[in-house]
C-alpha cells in the first residue's frame, strides 16, 4: 500500500524581490491570495497528506480558513528557508522512513502529473528526488567587473524546483549537518548531496515557476488559466474511470 506524504510547506519569505506591502504569497493571483492555489494543488494530489506550514510568526495575512488539509499544523519560520524547513521537520511526529515532501509555496502551478512523478521517485530513490528541467538557454557568468562575460557550458545543467522528496530521516540529517556546518543550502538536495547521496531529477514541466520578481505574478496567472482546461480534462477522465470501475 502507498504510504501518505507529509508535507512541508516553506512559507515564511518575506518577499523581498517582489517588493510588495506584502509577502508575495498572500498577493492576489487570479482573484485569490497565491498561497491557497498552492495548497489547492498540493491537496488536490495528496488530499489526506499532513501538511506543515513553516509561517513567520509575525505573519498576520494567514487564516486557517485557507488550509485544505484535515491533518496540518503550524511552525514558526527560520531565518533562512532551510531554517523553516528543519523547524517543520523537528516538529512532525514523523517516523525515519517516512515520505517527506517540501514544497515552495510560491509555486503554485504545480501540476498533478508532476506531483504523482516525485512522490513515485521519491519512495523508489533512497537518496530522494527533486522536480528539474535541463537548462535551455545558452548561460554566461559575468568576470565581477559588471562588463564582461564568459559562456559557461551548459552541458548536464538544471534547475532545481520544488516538490522535492525524502525520508524524513535521511532530510533531517542532512539539514541538520548543513545548519551546523554554517552551509547556506537553497534547497534539500544540495544538502543531501553534501552526504555524498545523489537525489534523482525528475524531468518536470516549465511551467512550475517560482514567484520571485513582479513580473512573476502576471506570468502565473497566465499559467494558471492556461493550465485550468488541462486540470479539468484530467478530473472528467478521472471522474469517467472511476465511473467505469463502479459500473
Ligand atoms: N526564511 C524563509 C525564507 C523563505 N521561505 C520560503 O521559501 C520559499 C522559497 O523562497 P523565496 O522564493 O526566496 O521566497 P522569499 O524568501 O519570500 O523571497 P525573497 O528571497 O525575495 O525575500 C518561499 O515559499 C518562502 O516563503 C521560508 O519559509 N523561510
Ligand atoms: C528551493 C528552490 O525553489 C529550488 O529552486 C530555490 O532554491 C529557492 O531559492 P530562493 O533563493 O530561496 O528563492
Amino acid at each position: 500500500m502507498t504510504p501518505t506524504p507529509w508535507l512541508v510547506v516553506p512559507a515564511a519569505g518575506q518577499g523581498k524581490r517582489m517588493g510588495a506591502d506584502r509577502p508575495k504569497q498572500y498577493l492576489d493571483l487570479a482573484g485569490e491570495p497565491l498561497l491557497r492555489h498552492t495548497l489547492r494543488r498540493l491537496h488536490a494530489a495528496f488530499p489526506e497528506a499532513r501538511c506543515v506550514i513553516c509561517l513567520d510568526d509575525d505573519d498576520r495575512w494567514f487564516r486557517n480558513a485557507w488550509m485544505p488539509f484535515a491533518h496540518w499544523q503550524r511552525v514558526s519560520g527560520g531565518a533562512e528557508r532551510m531554517d523553516s524547513v528543519l523547524n517543520g521537520l523537528h516538529a512532525m511526529a514523523a517516523d525515519a522512513n517516512d515520505p517527506v515532501l517540501v514544497h515552495d509555496v510560491a509555486r503554485p502551478c504545480v501540476m498533478p502529473n508532476d506531483l504523482q512523478a516525485l512522490y513515485q521517485a521519491t519512495l523508489e530513490s533512497a537518496s530522494g528526488a527533486l522536480l528539474a528541467m535541463p537548462v535551455a538557454d545558452t548561460m554566461k557568468r559575468d568576470n565581477g567587473d559588471g562588463a564582461s562575460f564568459r559562456t559557461e557550458c551548459r552541458d548536464g545543467l538544471w534547475h532545481a524546483l520544488t516538490p522535492q522528496g525524502f525520508r524524513h530521516g535521511l532530510l533531517l540529517r542532512a539539514l541538520t549537518q548543513a545548519q551546523r556546518s554554517g552551509a547556506l543550502v537553497t534547497d534539500e538536495a544540495s544538502a543531501i548531496e553534501a552526504l555524498g547521496l545523489a537525489p534523482r531529477l525528475v524531468s518536470a514541466r516549465r511551467d512550475n515557476i517560482k514567484v520571485t520578481h513582479p513580473g512573476d505574478l502576471g506570468l502565473a496567472a497566465a499559467i494558471l488559466s492556461a493550465q485550468a482546461g488541462e486540470i479539468h480534462k484530467a478530473e472528467s477522465g478521472h471522474e469517467i474511470a472511476l465511473a467505469a470501475t463502479r459500473s
